[in-house]
């Protein structure tokens, strides 16, 4: 989808502070993603990649500032277009006594608030989706039973079955084994070929690295660097996006990040 049209962006942050009570974890953030794009939010730990991320699906509330996606203020929860809009957190919290199997977790990204009843053919797109992550042979075992790694495919696997027009994925590649992030990084480029924005949180781009366009950093809570993706030449047309702003269309160094408390 091109960015030269008027239609607004999949991702709008403006001036966006967040302080969650001990000092500011996030401090004026401007942050545009076109429709279309695949952008890599990387940084640090406790840089507040995570508390971004959360922030713009709503989870985090602002101290000021604002986020819009696809033109709806999130203040106004009613006009954003969430059944098209995906978000896979960073680590799964499950209640033990909750025994929904993974097929039943997938399934309810099928679920509408207007609509409790899986639509027809659900659960052969259910077995699809698990097998895009890998785990279609674990379709019926209850989910409280699998590691982190996989929890995280099945939560995958539920965002992906919604066709989601934005997907937000808070490090997907931390905890899973070479050959499903492989088979990740394909769902994922499939995804973007249908024309998917995809906006992910990594610490290196890894599997993901030749379909990520452009690449934004934090450091302490600050955009400190926006532009293409370490390593690329920015030879590459599709590589070049006029919301690389900052830095204008040079490549992000590679990153050197130390620990921090
Ligand atoms: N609910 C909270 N209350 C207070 N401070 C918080 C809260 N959540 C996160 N923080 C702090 O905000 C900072 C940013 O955290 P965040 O999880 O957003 O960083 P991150 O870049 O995603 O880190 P990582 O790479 O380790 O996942 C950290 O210092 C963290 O301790």
């Amino acid at each position: 989808m091109s960015s030269q049209t008027n239609a607004p962006s999949a991702v709008l942050v403006e001036d966006l502070s967040v302080d969650l009570g001990a000092g500011p974890i996030l401090s004026g953030i401007n942050l545009r993603v076109s429709d279309g794009e695949t952008l890599a939010l990387l940084g640090a730990n406790g840089s507040g990649k995570t508390t971004l991320v959360k922030t713009m699906v709503g989870l985090v509330p602002p101290a000021s500032g604002r986020v819009a996606l696809y033109g709806a203020d999130i203040s106004d929860r009613s006009k954003v277009p969430w059944a098209r809009i995906g978000y896979v957190p960073q680590r799964v919290n499950t209640v033990p006594s909750m025994s929904a199997t993974a097929e039943e977790v997938v399934m309810s990204g099928l679920l509408s608030g207007r609509c409790l009843r899986p639509p027809r053919g659900s659960r052969a797109l259910v077995r699809d989706a698990l097998g895009e992550v890998g785990l279609a042979e674990r379709a019926g075992e209850s989910v409280h039973l699998f590691s982190g790694g996989q929890q995280q495919r099945v939560l995958i696997a539920r965002a992906l079955i919604r066709k989601p027009r934005l997907l937000i994925i808070d490090e997907p590649l931390s905890g899973i084994d070479r050959t499903s992030k492989i088979a990740l990084a394909a769902s994922l480029q499939q995804l973007h070929t249908a024309g998917a924005t995809i906006l992910v949180v990594l610490h290196e781009l890894g599997e993901l690295s030749s379909m990520i366009q452009r690449a934004v950093v934090l450091d302490q809570g600050k955009v400190v660097q926006d532009g293409l993706p370490p390593g690329s030449t920015g030879n590459d047309p599709g590589h070049h996006h006029p919301d690389a702003l900052q830095t204008g269309r040079h490549p992000v160094p590679e990153l050197r990040m130390g620990w921090r408390k």
